[in-house]
């Protein structure tokens, strides 16, 4: 997929989410005859068994597989920490990033024990957006280029991609995101983040609802993420909607993810069939999201630290998933009864 160039920026976007292919659901109906026959009463794996059928029905073969699974970071810094609305500086970006490189932070620890590719993307971190209380994001041009950008994590062949972020700042910029597709008050959409104290989060609160004030009633997705946005949050976006159309499932991680796909979602609601979400954070603004999407989260282990982590985990779960049906033996090859009434 290629982008070509065309009078707005934005148009390439739209272009591509009115084109979204949908799942095959040849590969469906191959899946369901086989998983009937495999030695287990019918439907006793429960949810895994919707797990792997979600994974042929977006990555096609009857037999799921996941051989090359990644986990892809993208890492971006926010003007609007000047607010005070983290409880770490805008530092912490660029210092977790040289932690991801040297192998230390929680996400290459989940990596390897999953056996988890590692791709961080770093967005211009000595470049932070503007303070969205303030003034845009980004320009249109630059918004659809930073979109395409994070498509690239989608080179090599991988069959499985787990969407997260790092950026001090961005549950702010989140909570912004999501208050301006859903709506509400800005007090809904903002949480601890990182642990900011009561007068932090009060803090949060006026920044949200200054920047959704800026936005004058604008609801158009697009515009939403360039106007309120960050760049991780654009380029999640943009992974998630090229992933669709190459036919790579994915895995959404916490709150800060969810927003970059809720905007796919404001655009078509179907834009994140072939997405599934990896765990509820513990943002408490997250499962008011996923509530409107009605998506339903892998696992709700009280995680709240973004970088991938909950994603990846759940693509654990993901990868055994597709393990059970590709590699269990059928009633006949086994020689095992089947059902007697
Ligand atoms: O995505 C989540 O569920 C999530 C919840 C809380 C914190 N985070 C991470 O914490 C950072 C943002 O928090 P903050 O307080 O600086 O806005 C950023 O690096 C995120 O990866 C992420
Ligand atoms: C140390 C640290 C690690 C992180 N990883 C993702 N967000 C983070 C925020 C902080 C502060």
């Amino acid at each position: 997929m290629s982008l070509s160039p065309s009078a707005l920026p934005f148009d390439d976007i739209r272009n591509l989410v009115r084109n979204m292919p949908g799942a095959d659901e040849a590969a469906v109906a191959a899946f369901r005859e086989r998983n009937a026959q495999l030695t287990k009463p019918a439907g006793s794996l429960g949810r895994m068994e919707e797990i792997a059928e979600w994974l042929a029905a977006w990555h096609g073969p009857v037999w799921p597989k996941v051989t090359r699974p990644l986990v892809a970071v993208f890492a971006a810094n926010h003007g609007v920490t000047v607010k005070g609305v983290s409880a770490y500086p805008s530092s912490v970006t660029r210092q977790m990033v040289e932690n991801f490189a040297a192998g230390g932070a929680a996400i290459n620890q989940i990596c390897i024990a999953y056996d988890l590719g590692l791709k961080i993307f770093d967005l211009a971190l000595d470049l932070p957006t503007p303070d969205i209380t303030e003034a845009d994001a980004l320009e249109e041009a630059n918004c659809a280029a930073t979109m395409a950008f994070g498509m690239e994590a989608l080179a090599g062949g991988i069959d499985l991609i787990c969407i997260g972020e790092m950026g001090i700042g961005n549950t702010t910029i989140a909570a912004a995101v999501l208050n301006g597709l859903f709506g509400g008050e800005a007090a809904d959409w903002v949480g601890p983040g990182t642990g900011v104290d009561d007068a932090g989060l009060e803090r949060k609160r006026s920044a949200v609802a200054a920047a959704v004030e800026r936005l004058s009633g604008e609801r158009d997705p697009l515009e939403v993420l360039r106007r309120v946005g960050g760049r991780e949050i654009a380029a999640m976006a943009g992974v998630i909607l090229g992933a669709r159309h190459q036919k790579v499932p994915v895995i959404v991680d916490g709150y800060v993810a969810t927003a970059a796909a809720a905007v796919l979602h404001a655009m078509d609601s179907r834009a994140l069939d072939h997405c599934l979400f990896g765990h509820l954070s513990a943002e408490p603004a997250h499962a008011r999201a996923l509530a409107i999407m009605e998506k339903k989260p892998l696992l709700d282990f009280g995680m709240r630290l973004g970088e991938g982590t909950g994603a990846a985990l759940a693509a654990g779960i993901v990868k055994a998933a597709a393990q059970l049906h590709s590699g269990m033996a059928t009633f006949e090859q086994a020689g095992v009864s089947g059902k007697e009434r």
